[in-house]
């Protein structure tokens, strides 16, 4: 007997996902390609201290009463194991203030330059829904510096198995192994299993 197909849940309002980091909606854009449709907010959310994901939860349910519908959010990390997963989600901070070389530097007392790459999405389907994420890492370790510098910590990053860091990958190849791509793999997994329904701001869907 064939199994019972599965109702879509329909919501009211496209998806959107809000950031305020343009590299980070071009990779989202690069990698999302067609299989969700969703618009994209530049708001740069407050965020609360504490663990990836419950941080990363607290920016869907800020900003799903921003958008007042469903969004998607992601919180990324830079997790040293020497330093115990430090900075983690704090690195935003830790680049501004101490720069590529600086980051290096933290890791300068100790042999283990080993560190990973933690991206938590999160989506929520409105106001007052509990968000749900959905985590991918990517392991590697620091760095000097090398390769373009337009994107946070790239230059100092570089995956196992390959030679060379993020900043210096083709964009593609750094799409096909990335936290980023890893935790995305999940959501889409996801909208395809939930059988999300998203009518557009019209009313049609
Ligand atoms: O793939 C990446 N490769 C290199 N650097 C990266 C990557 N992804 C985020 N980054 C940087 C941006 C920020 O300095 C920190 C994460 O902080 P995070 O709060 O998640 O990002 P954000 O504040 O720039 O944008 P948002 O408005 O989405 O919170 O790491
Ligand atoms: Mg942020």
């Amino acid at each position: 007997m064939a199994a019972a197909a599965k109702a879509a849940v329909v919501l009211p309002r496209p998806v959107t996902f809000v950031t305020g980091n343009a590299k980070k909606l071009e990779e989202v854009k690069a990698i999302i390609g067609n299989s969700i449709p969703f618009k994209s907010l530049k708001l740069d959310l407050p965020e609360l201290q504490g663990e990836p994901e419950d941080i990363s939860k607290e920016k869907a349910r800020l900003a799903a009463l921003q958008v007042n519908g469903p969004v998607l959010v992601e919180d990324t990390c830079l997790c040293f194991n020497a330093l115990k997963g430090l900075p983690g989600p704090y690195i935003k901070w830790f680049l501004e203030k101490l720069g590529h070389e600086g980051l290096n530097n933290l890791l300068m007392a100790y042999e283990d330059k080993s560190a990973y790459a933690l991206c938590a999405f999160s989506f929520s389907r409105g106001p007052g829904a509990e968000p749900l994420t959905f985590l991918g890492k990517t392991p590697g370790k620091i760095v000097p510096a090398r390769g373009p510098t337009d994107f946070g910590w790239d230059p100092v990053f570089q995956p196992d198995g390959y030679d060379q860091t993020y900043a210096e990958m083709e964009k593609e190849e750094k799409n096909k192994i990335s936290h980023r791509y890893k935790s995305l793999a999940l959501v889409k997994s996801h909208f395809k299993e939930a059988g999300y329904v998203f009518q557009t701001d019209d009313g049609t869907i």
